[in-house]
Formats: structure tokens, sequence, C-alpha cells
């Protein structure tokens, strides 16, 4: 948007930068430059005005000295990396549970809902904060929190970053970096994939954090079927069928419901997390877009299909 700006108005830029933009200049653009040279002027003034201010805030280079909360602690960061399903959140989980106050931050609702379902059941209070919803549990010094939702200003013993490598994400890893940056605990489990650990390690060493890297093995194999599933009569008790679209998924289920064999759940992205859990999934066959795939594992241990 701004280069769009820069390119369509490069010749009036540079009169108005060079100071010469009294005349053929579009009026429009004129205010949006006044106020835009305007609010540079008073951020900048601002940035300097105060002695007790230590950092340039028009400085964007050293973005961990945002967090000045976090800083002050020395966290203790643990690294739990390996491939999906082995363990690391659990794992992640069990510290949080047991301290005294924590945050769990992830990608999406439904893990966050998931981790304050299974903290409220173990008898560890916790609220539930997501972009939709703000479930708060009386006496509650956990929170489980869409990463965009946690909260930088508090104070934890312990706090859960899930998916860590969504830090590369291009539209959400803004808010990946600022829990890593800016989360004031004092131990910090990040659970993800081993690719990120250089980016991690990087990162934190700027920190000064300390870092511990866990890796893990996958508790269950994934074996795919050595032949494809001839017909849709050939689908067990049990088995998970991937489709592309929720067209698919609703299509398919009638064909294997039509059979008489089998009843089937449906899972797919846009159902809220209460209507998922509430998908009966020791029913014959579970079905589900490939963009929430990812939920395959932590909620169905079921024989892969491939059609
Ligand atoms: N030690 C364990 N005892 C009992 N259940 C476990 C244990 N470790 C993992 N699980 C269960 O296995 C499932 C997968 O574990 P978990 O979600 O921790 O894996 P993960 O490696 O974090 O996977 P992902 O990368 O997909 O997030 C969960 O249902 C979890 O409760």
């Amino acid at each position: 948007m701004a280069s769009f700006f820069i390119r369509r108005n490069s010749n009036v830029l540079a009169r108005a930068l060079t100071g010469n933009y009294k005349e053929p200049f579009c009026p429009h653009f004129q205010f949006k430059f006044e106020c835009f040279g305007g609010a540079l002027n008073r951020v900048h003034s601002y940035s300097r005005s105060s002695g007790s201010m230590r950092n340039d805030i028009t400085d964007l280079t050293c973005p961990h000295t945002w967090y000045p909360q976090a800083r002050r602690k020395r966290r203790r960061v643990f690294l739990h990396v390996g491939p999906t399903n082995s363990g690391k959140t659990h794992q992640a989980l069990k510290q949080l549970q047991s301290s005294a106050s924590g945050i769990y931050c992830g990608p999406l609702r439904l893990l966050a809902w998931e981790v304050a379902k299974r903290l409220n059941k173990a008898n560890v209070p916790c609220d539930l904060i997501t972009g939709q919803e703000r479930e708060e549990v009386e006496g509650a010094n956990h929170k489980a929190v869409t990463v965009e939702m946690a909260d930088v200003s508090a104070d934890y013993k312990c706090a859960v970053i899930d998916e860590i490598q969504m830090l590369g994400c291009t539209t959400r890893g803004y808010s990946f970096t600022r829990a890593l940056l800016g989360i004031a605990a004092d131990e910090l489990h990040l659970c993800g994939d081993p690719a990120a650990v250089p980016l991690i390690q990087e990162i934190l060493d700027v920190t000064g954090d300390e870092i511990e890297v866990q890796y893990y093995e996958r508790l269950s194999p994934l074996v795919p079927m050595k032949f494809p599933l001839r017909s849709l009569s050939d689908v067990k008790n049990g088995d998970c069928i991937v489709t592309f679209s929720r067209r698919d998924i609703y299509k398919l289920k009638k064909r294997i419901e039509r059979e008489g064999k089998h009843l089937c759940s449906v899972v797919y992205g846009s159902l809220p997390p209460e209507t998922r859990t509430r998908q009966d999934c020791r029913q014959a066959c579970s079905m589900m877009q490939v963009a929430s795939w990812m939920f395959l594992w932590p909620v169905m241990p079921l024989e892969w299909v491939s059609i």
C-alpha cells in the first residue's frame, strides 16, 4: 500500500521532500503528507524529549527491548521439537498445569479451548480468551489464549507457545514473535517443528534467555496403505477420510452411510470447537478437510485410508 502510494506520487513526493511542494500539487496528497509529517515530528520529538525515556520509539531494529518486563527476567526456555503426535505439547502442558500461574498460547481457537478444558478438568482454574470469546473462571491464575490475545504485561510462572514454527508465517508470524519476546514467564515452553530451532536460538541469543532443546519421537506410526482403497464399501470402523472441500465431505458421508454399514462423523475448519468435540469419533468414519488435518492425530487415533 505504502509502496503503491509512493510509486504513484514519486514526483510529488520528491518535490515535497525538497520543500518545493507549493505548486501543482494534489490537495488530497498534500493533506496526507502534512498529517504524516506532523505525526512523524510528534513521534520523533516525543522520543527525544524525555530523559527517562531510554528507547527511541522510532527505532524498530531492537524489538526485544520493547518488552522490559520480560527482559528483567532470565527466562528458562524449553524448546520441545519433534514430529506431530510426539507428545511435545503434552509435556509442556504438564509443566503448565503444575505451575502456580501460566498461559497457553496456540494458533487456533480449538487448541486454546482444549487446553482450557483440560486444565479446568484437572481442577486448575483456567480462563479461555480468544478473538471470539472470553470465558473467565473464578480464581483462575491460568489462561488459554489464541496467540494474538497473549497478555505481555502480566507476570507468569510458566508459559507455553504452541506451533512456534509459525514465527515464519507471513500473516500471523508477528504474534508469535511478540509472544516469544514479550511473555514475562520464569519458564517458557515452546513446542513445534525442529526446523524452527536455529531461528529461535538466534532470537534468544539476543534476549539472553537460557535455552534447552528437547527432541521427541513420534508416539504412533503414520503408515500409508500399500494399495488404494478400491471401494467405499471397504471402509472399516475407525477409518478417517481426508477430502479437499466441505462439499466433498458431505458427498462422501452420504455415500458411505448409504451402504448402511457405518455412520460418519464430520469435522472441518469452520465448525465451532464445541461442535467438533461433540462429533462422535468412535463412529465408523470421520472426515475432514485437508486444511484441518492437523487435528486428526490429537483427537482421533485412526487408521489411515487413501482413496
Ligand atoms: N506421555 C503421554 N501420556 C499420555 N498421553 C500422551 C502422552 N504424550 C502424548 N499424549 C497424547 O498424545 C496426543 C498427541 O500429543 P501432543 O499433542 O502432545 O503431540 P504433539 O507432538 O504436540 O503434536 P502436534 O505437533 O501435532 O501438536 C495427545 O492426545 C496427548 O494427550
